[in-house]
């Protein structure tokens, strides 16, 4: 088994409660994203970190410290795609319809809108976050921009204490409702875990219990970026 026993037995009660779906293929307009850059990061050498957990686990949250204290530009894929709907894109009523049943926009897609924010933000370190949320996601990123990730940081929480924390952050978002958040725990546990799983059996996952604290969590962060130190302006 590659995941430790508690986390499998946490994850196998949340599959308990939730619901099947099934996913089916979404056209994707992709004229309005012609404008990424589809060849970056070419030559250039560039520091992928992707962080990954549950919905609600607290990545946006660790990655705004990760940011002030060593160097790196966040890109959450959510933030990505949420722009993308207001900015009116062909593709936003799609983008709007997926979010808001919990499940996960095409690869093409999402991976054009990173490939335009590393470009546009001109730093060589990143942490991507929520991404890659299925195999497709990693499979299509490997292929497209040839970026191998330095490590995977995962946020390891329990379903009960995400779905507090959701319901409890009052940003307003369309997919912060009982409803959808269960649809997403469902996807995670499907479709994400099996990206966890696959960086783990590389030796890639660095796995932090984010269930304490914000300042706890972040003190185990610090050490796992701590060899990145030195490398901040
Ligand atoms: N360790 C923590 N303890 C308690 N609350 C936390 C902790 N970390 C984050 N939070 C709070 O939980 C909520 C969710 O955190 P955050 O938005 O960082 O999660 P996320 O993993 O990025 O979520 P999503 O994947 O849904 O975007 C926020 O209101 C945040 O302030
Ligand atoms: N790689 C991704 C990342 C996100 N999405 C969609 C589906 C998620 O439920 C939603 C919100 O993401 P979050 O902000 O919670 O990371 O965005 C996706 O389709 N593909």
């Amino acid at each position: 088994m590659i995941l430790d026993t508690d986390f499998v037995i946490q994850l196998v009660c949340m599959g308990t409660m939730l619901d099947a779906t099934v996913d089916v293929p979404v056209p994707v307009e992709t004229s309005k994203l012609q404008d990424a850059d589809e060849s970056f990061p070419g030559d250039k050498k560039i520091t992928v970190v992707f962080v990954l957990g549950g919905p609600g686990s607290g990545k946006g949250t660790q990655c705004a410290n990760i940011v002030q204290h060593f160097g790196f530009t966040h890109l959450s894929a959510g933030d990505l795609l949420r722009a993308e709907i207001k900015s009116g894109s062909e593709n936003g009523t799609m983008i709007q319809n997926m979010i808001k049943e919990g499940k996960i926009v095409p690869s093409e897609v999402t991976i054009k809108l990173l490939q335009r924010a590393m470009r546009e933000s001109g730093n060589d370190k990143f942490l991507i976050d929520g991404f890659p949320r299925n195999e497709e996601n990693r499979a299509a990123f490997e292929e497209v921009t040839k970026i191998e990730p330095e490590f995977v940081l995962f946020f390891d929480c329990s379903e009960e204490e995400m779905q507090q924390r959701i319901l409890g952050r009052n940003q307003g978002r369309e997919d912060d409702n009982i409803e959808t958040i269960r649809k997403r725990f469902k996807v995670f546990m499907e479709s994400s875990l099996p990206v966890i799983e696959y960086y783990n059996s590389k030796g890639k996952v660095r796995k932090i219990d984010a269930g304490k604290p914000i300042e706890e969590v972040f003190e185990d962060v610090k050490e796992i970026f701590s060899p990145y130190s030195a490398q901040v302006a």
